[in-house]
């Protein structure tokens, strides 16, 4: 049986990158001085097959949900934060309200599994498949339909998005770094010491904990771990499987992805897994505090385009970059040529 997750993605068009190279290199600048935008400019124009790309229409959504394993005392901070957060999303007081405000994006939060139900919020969306996730060091985060279900949740806020070109996915869950780390040993392999960081801000003592705690999830499922799907369920998280989904689903539609921090990554390393077909519509927005970020990043090939400390989530770090990805458009739409501005060519 075929399954939605599993059609191509867009394919980007080879001429009109060809084409888009050729601009770049005839615009009124030292060939290459624009660095990683240019590249930035030409994977967009041959990903919308355009060679004037836009991405001037964006959706920011946050994924919430709770997470099992934070029985194991794993975050500096409590469960409940999860739910608490939404309501602060919901009231523009977190950090990526007031940026999707001043960005003029359209915003939505989408609760896909706390533990407990919240009241009617304005922006958030009840869509929970479950009460968080299991315990991953004890069984499976997610049985087959809460794993399906949640990749559904993200695929559905594509779809039912309104004219949009570029998305930005964030994440809210205490306790989903382990979840990350987990994510993010098992498709590298590397020891789970290098992956596993302080998250929210935690001791040294809880940071050896959380890395035992990566490591024998690690162990009690690799066996089994046969596929991207099984992976994301035995150890990833309903926001997390959310995200994979959307980024999925932007990929099949041609929506361009800007990819957040150390959580969204796993999650969009995992969908790259389950369909690597969307790989090129990723964009990475930066490089976070939280040292697996880097390795990850790495080994997805990405080259993020900022690297600012910056280890919150939320979406956050994907604002910040998105007016990145509007200048490398506009500068690549909008810069005179050098016949058109009668500047003389070099001859490099
Ligand atoms: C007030 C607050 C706001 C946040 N916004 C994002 N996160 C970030 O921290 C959490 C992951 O860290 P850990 O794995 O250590 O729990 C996630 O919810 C992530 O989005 C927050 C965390 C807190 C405490
Ligand atoms: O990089 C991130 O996305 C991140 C890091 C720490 C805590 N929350 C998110």
């Amino acid at each position: 049986m075929s399954h939605w997750y599993e059609d191509a993605a867009i394919v980007p068009d080879e001429d009109i990158r060809a084409a888009a190279l050729q601009r770049q290199d005839s615009l009124t600048k030292p060939k290459g001085s624009l660095g990683q935008l240019e590249k930035v400019a030409v994977q967009l124009a041959a990903n919308q097959h355009s060679n004037t790309p836009v991405v001037d229409k964006p959706l920011i959504a946050i994924f919430a949900g709770d997470h099992g394993v934070t029985t194991e005392g794993v975050s500096a901070y409590p469960q409940s934060v999860t739910a608490e957060m939404i309501r602060n999303f919901s009231r523009g007081g977190a950090a990526i309200s007031v940026l999707a405000k001043g960005l003029g994006a359209e915003f939505t939060v989408v609760n896909v599994g706390t533990v407990y139900a919240l009241e009617d919020l304005p922006n958030v969306q009840d869509r929970r498949v479950g009460s968080g996730t299991q315990n991953m060091c004890v069984t499976e985060a997610m049985d087959v339909e809460q794993c399906e279900a949640a990749l559904a949740v993200g695929r559905d806020i594509i779809d039912e998005a309104g004219d949009i070109n570029v998305f930005i996915g964030g994440e809210m869950g205490i306790g989903n770094t382990t979840s990350a780390a987990a994510l993010a040993v098992a498709h590298t392999r590397l020891s789970a010491t290098a992956m596993v960081g302080r998250g929210t801000g935690i001791s040294d003592q809880v940071l050896a904990k959380k890395s035992a705690v990566v490591t024998r999830a690690l162990s009690k499922h690799l066996a089994q771990m046969k596929n991207g799907l099984e992976v994301l369920r035995r150890i990833g998280g309903f926001e997390i499987a959310a995200l994979a989904g959307a980024y999925i689903r932007a990929a099949q539609k041609g929506i361009v992805v800007l990819v957040d921090g150390y959580i969204c990554t796993a999650a969009a390393m995992s969908a790259v897994k389950i369909n690597p077909s969307i790989r090129p519509w990723l964009f990475f927005s930066h490089c976070s505090a939280e040292p697996g970020h880097g390795r990850l990043l790495t080994k997805l090939e990405a080259e993020p385009l900022l690297q600012l400390d910056m280890r919150l989530g939320e979406g956050s770090g994907a604002a910040l970059a998105l007016p990145i990805l509007q200048a490398a458009c506009h500068l690549h739409n909008q810069m005179a040529s050098f016949d058109e501005a009668g500047v003389s060519r070099g001859n490099d």
